[in-house]
């Protein structure tokens, strides 16, 4: 049994890598700790990077944690990992005005789990990534931007939060991100047996 520390402050994160990892009946398993770690500005690997560090430094020990932007093309990619401050002060209304002036609303929701061995190791990162469109709010409002993505595979018209968790997390871009992590770790576990 493989487990990881999850570093993580946001507990809609956790409860939907808790149920993409009991859906892939791995045998990875996962707890959580919610450490505050300072979020650096930079791309979304040295976001990620600068993240896990500090985390694995604050506990000592080998940890999880996880990044997730949202990339406008439109924008070039921004807002990115600042999208958590972008939200919380425009809100849905906010985002969506924010294309109004581009006849562009594709973006790319970007998930990234960093992993540390421990203090001083070197992190590793795993990125998932999935396709979609800026529309109006639709659906439930309870986890971040989801009622304004909607992914243009498997979705048929529904945003994430129109869709049920196990179909989003069939496609999300955090269910790509942890499959490779949960590879990694299932592998790396068989090693050190070995
Ligand atoms: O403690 P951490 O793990 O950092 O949790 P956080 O909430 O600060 O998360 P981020 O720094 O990664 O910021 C990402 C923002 O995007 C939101 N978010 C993350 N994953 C999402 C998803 O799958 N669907 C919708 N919103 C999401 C999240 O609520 C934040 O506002
Ligand atoms: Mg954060």
């Amino acid at each position: 049994m493989t487990s990881f520390v999850f570093v993580t402050g946001n507990a809609n994160k956790l409860k939907e890598v808790q149920a993409i990892l009991a859906a892939g009946g791995s045998g990875v398993s996962v707890t959580s700790q919610s450490v505050e770690v300072p979020e650096v500005q930079g791309t979304t690997q040295e976001v990620a990077i600068a993240k896990v560090k500090a985390a694995a430094d604050k506990l000592g020990t080998a940890c999880v944690t996880e990044d997730t932007a949202l990339c406008f093309e439109a924008l070039n990619g921004l807002p990115g990992p600042y999208i958590k401050d972008f939200l919380g002060n425009l809100g849905h209304e906010g985002l969506n005005k924010m294309l109004k002036g581009f006849s562009n609303t594709k973006a790319t929701a970007l998930c990234t789990f960093a992993y540390s061995a421990g203090p001083g190791q070197e992190p590793i990162l795993f990125e998932g990534k999935t396709e979609g469109n800026i529309v109006e709010a639709r659906g439930p409002k309870n986890f971040g931007w989801d009622p304004i993505f909607q992914p243009i595979e498997n979705s048929g018209d529904k945003t994430y939060a129109e869709m049920t968790s196990e179909d989003k997390n069939k496609i999300s871009h955090r269910y790509r991100a942890l499959e490779k992590l949960r590879v990694y770790l299932t592998e790396k576990a068989e090693k050190e047996q070995s």
